[in-house]
This record gives structure tokens, C-alpha cells and sequence, in this order.
């Protein structure tokens, strides 16, 4: 199975003033579950199934790494919409590897988990001024504890990092959950190949504990026994387990569906009415997007997996705890600068170590677009514009894929339109989102690079 390389994707894009038409696009599939059945699959030994998987820069980094554990991948069809994945029962590669995980975080960590297992592998990143800048210092300290030999660069522990896993053992650490879960959701997934086990005590709190859940959700489904407590801050999986080959379908990405979401909540026009579909109820980051927008007076309905939402209503401030929904947030925060009065997200201070810093940039770049908005350290207060913005300026994404979702919206929303550099970076997530706004009645011109020289 060859990589699939993004398709060239433009790196400027203006987005002008446009309302937008009815319409049902298909989502992407979740980032979420296609990292973490990807993984499962490819550390159980036979084939698995896996079912509309996502495509994406991201998911090119999951199959380079799986690949590089040992398995096998393979499509079973030409429309790429089944993946085999054949695994080894665990991580196998005798000789020293090396795996670009690009600029994908969740990827990295996990990867950098199950990498502990192999004898020596380096883990690099193509984006050091995005992956290449946060921190893994707590995943690498509960793995030098296990008898695991790192080399990490600088007193964060930033990529490149190599690791020797000859020693590697069980027993019981202790890892942080203040800046990411993505560590605990690595040695959870390490966990049931230790020899011994493993006892995890978490600390300083837990951030994004929704995915947590969902990393628990994966185990289970492939086989893995766990016992924790609720409050998630103790864990204990047993030795000796195995990943279970298995067939899993891929369900929609709520962070993908929320870009759509805002910005047909933010469309003044009552005709703009957006159908989307394979949106798995019951699911928790899902439910809580969908009273996020709720609270902001959005005509938001859903009918099992299909969520309809229908734009022209004058939204509203309001205030709501972002971390269950962390990735959601920028594009949340596009929707609330133009909502009538103030809205305050709190209990957000992991978006520092995202893609980009995800308050201090986002805010830098809505605010010259002509919004209003207050950063903090752990909460962002905007201050919404009903009427609507100039724009007629530059905006860069940072790096950052849902930066970009969130400037678009505002560029739909501005009088003279936003120029968006970078915007290649949305390929990380959602590689077909400027199209797809662009079928849904949004005026989005790829710029030439002559054109998007600054005049
Ligand atoms: O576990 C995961 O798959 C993820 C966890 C979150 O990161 P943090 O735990 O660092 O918030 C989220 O931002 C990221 O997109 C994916
Ligand atoms: C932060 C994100 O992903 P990751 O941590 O996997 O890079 C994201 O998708 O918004």
C-alpha cells in the first residue's frame, strides 16, 4: 500500500461574503477511531477490517507508523474504503526504524507508546514548528520509568526522540494529564504487552477526558481488559492480554462536522440549512457539541445519525467549559463572533499545545479580521459582532488545520472577504474542507502564488 500523498492543495485561499445553499455533505470519518482501530488492529495478530477510515495527512502518518510496528495494510477495495490490516500480536521490527508521523500529535504519542516495545526506533516530525514544539516530557518520564532508554530533544521532550526498548518492563508509574491525555492514552495502549502489566496513577488532573473514554471504548471492543476508576485517575491492565483481530466501522468526525455546523449557525440567511449524517448519538464529544450549539440559540435538530441545522437565527452569548469538545473550540469561537453579547469558554488552557497555540494565535488572527475577542491563559471572551466584520486583510492558520476552519467562517462573514495563508495545513484533518464549503454555496477562489503576493 503506497502513501497517499494529499492532493497539491492550494497555500493561499480568499474566502468572500456568501450565504450558504441547503445542503448534505459527507464528513469525513473520525480521526479518534481511525487512530485508535488502526492501532488495535495492527497489534493483533491476523486481519482486521476496517470500515471507512479516514483519509487525511493524518491518517497517512497512522498507516506509515502501523507499517513500521510490522503489520500489513492493504485495501481490500479501489475506492480505499476498506482497510485489511494484518498484525503481529505486537510490535516487530528487530532492525532500528524511523517513522515521520508528520504533524499528527495523537499519532506521535501513541506511537511513541508502542514504539518503547521495539528494540530502537526514532520518531521525527516534517513540522518542527508545529509537532516539532510540543511537549512529551510526561509520556517520556512514565517510560523511562518502565526501563525504556529516551532520547528526547531539549527539557520537553520535543521530537525527534528515539527510544530502546530492550529493557522495558511493568510495574506502576505516575503521568500528567494536565497539558494532554494523549500520554495516558499511549500507556494505556502499551499497557496489555508489558510484561507485568502496568499500574497507572494519574496526576495534576486530566484534560480532554472525553477521548479517554473513547481510548477505553477501542480496548475493550479489541479484547483488552481494564480496570479503573471513574474518576480516571487509576488504572490497572493485566499482563499476558492480546489485541483481537476485528471488523470496525469508522463513524463521522464531530471536529470536521463542527466546522460545517459553525458556519451555517453563523449564516444570517434562513434558506442556509446543513443535513449531516453518520453522526454517532450517544456519542460524548457529539452530544456536548450539539447543546454547545443549543446554548448559543442555533436550529439545531437531530433524527438518530443525522444532525440538521438551519442558519438565519440571531445566536447569543454564552459561556460553557471547552475541554470536552477541545478541538471543537476554534470553530465554536468563529460561530460566537457573531453572536449578539459575550460568550466565555473556560477551562481551555491545553489549547496552548496544539498545532498552534490555539488561544493566543486564534485570537491574533480573529482579531485582525476584525472580531473582538479577549485571550486568557485557560479561557477566551469574545465579544460578538451580530453585523458582522470587515475583513479585506491577511490571516494565517499557523500551522494549524482547525485555525483555518475557524478564519473561513469569518471570511464568509466579512464585508470584503479574508485571505488565508497556510492553507495547505487543512490537508491534516479534512484535506477536501475548502471544496466542500465552496459546494455548499461558499465563495472560496484558490489564489494564484502571483496573485497572493502582497501587493
Ligand atoms: O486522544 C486523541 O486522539 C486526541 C486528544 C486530544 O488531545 P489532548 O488530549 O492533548 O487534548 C485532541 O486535541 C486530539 O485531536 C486527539
Ligand atoms: C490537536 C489535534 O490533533 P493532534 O493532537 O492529534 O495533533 C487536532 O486534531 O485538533
Amino acid at each position: 500500500m503506497s502513501d497517499r500523498l494529499s492532493p497539491s492543495l492550494p497555500s493561499t485561499v480568499m474566502v468572500s461574503p456568501s450565504n450558504l445553499l441547503p445542503s448534505q455533505p459527507e464528513i469525513p470519518s473520525s480521526k479518534y477511531y481511525t487512530l485508535r482501530y488502526a492501532l488495535a488492529a495492527a497489534l493483533a495478530p491476523g486481519e482486521s477490517r476496517i470500515i471507512l477510515p479516514a483519509h487525511s495527512d493524518d491518517s497517512d502518518a497512522l498507516f506509515r507508523g502501523c507499517r513500521a510496528l510490522g503489520a500489513e495494510l492493504r485495501w481490500e477495495d479501489e475506492q480505499e474504503r476498506v482497510l485489511l490490516i494484518r498484525g503481529t500480536g505486537r510490535p516487530y521490527q528487530p532492525a532500528p526504524v524511523t517513522i515521520n508521523v508528520g504533524n499528527a500529535g495523537a499519532v506521535a504519542r501513541l506511537l511513541i507508546g508502542l514504539g518503547a516495545l521495539l528494540p530502537e526506533v526514532t520518531i521525527v516530525t516534517d513540522h518542527p514548528q508545529s509537532l516539532g514544539k510540543r511537549p512529551n516530557r510526561e509520556l517520556l518520564e512514565a517510560l523511562i520509568t518502565l526501563g525504556v532508554q529516551c532520547e528526547g530533544s531539549g527539557l520537553e521532550g520535543c521530537l525527534p526522540i528515539t527510544l530502546r526498548g530492550s529493557a522495558i518492563h511493568g510495574g506502576r508509574v505516575t503521568v500528567s494529564g494536565a497539558r494532554s491525555s494523549q500520554f495516558l492514552s499511549a500507556l494505556l495502549f502499551l499497557a496489555p504487552l508489558l510484561p507485568d502489566g502496568l499500574e497507572i496513577d494519574v496526576v495534576d488532573g486530566l484534560k480532554s477526558q472525553p477521548l479517554v473514554r473513547t481510548t477505553i471504548e477501542v480496548l475493550q471492543e479489541a479484547g483488552i481488559q481494564i480496570e479503573y476508576d471513574t474518576s480516571l485517575l487509576y488504572f490497572r491492565i493485566a499482563a499476558g492480554q492480546h489485541y483481537q483481530p476485528r471488523e470496525f466501522q469508522i463513524p463521522g468526525d464531530y471536529p470536521s462536522a463542527a466546522a460545517l455546523l459553525a458556519a451555517y449557525a453563523a449564516s444570517t440567511d434562513p434558506t442556509s440549512q446543513l443535513t449531516l449524517s453518520r453522526l454517532r448519538p450517544g456519542d460524548e464529544v457529539g452530544e456536548y457539541l450539539f447543546a454547545t450549539f443549543q446554548r448559543m440559540g442555533a436550529d439545531i435538530q437531530r433524527t438518530g445519525d443525522t444532525i440538521v441545522l438551519r442558519g438565519g437565527r440571531r445566536l447569543h452569548g454564552f459561556e460553557i467549559d471547552g475541554d470536552p469538545i477541545t478541538d471543537c473550540i476554534p470553530v465554536v469561537v468563529a460561530a460566537a463572533c457573531f453572536a449578539e453579547g459575550e460568550s466565555r469558554i473556560y477551562n481551555v488552557e491545553s489549547l496552548h499545545y496544539k498545532e498552534s497555540d490555539r488561544i493566543n494565535d486564534l485570537c491574533a488572527e480573529l482579531r485582525k479580521a476584525g472580531c473582538t475577542l479577549e485571550p486568557g491563559q485557560d479561557t477566551i471572551i469574545i465579544h460578538g459582532r451580530p453585523e458582522g466584520i470587515e475583513g479585506g486583510v491577511t490571516v494565517d492558520g499557523h500551522n494549524d488545520h482547525r485555525l483555518l476552519m475557524a478564519l473561513a467562517i469569518a471570511g464568509l462573514r466579512s464585508q470584503r472577504g479574508l485571505t488565508l495563508t497556510g492553507a495547505e495545513h487543512i490537508a491534516k484533518s479534512y484535506p477536501h474542507f475548502f471544496e466542500e464549503l465552496r459546494r455548499c454555496g461558499g465563495n472560496i477562489r484558490s489564489l494564484t502564488t502571483k496573485e497572493a503576493r502582497p501587493s
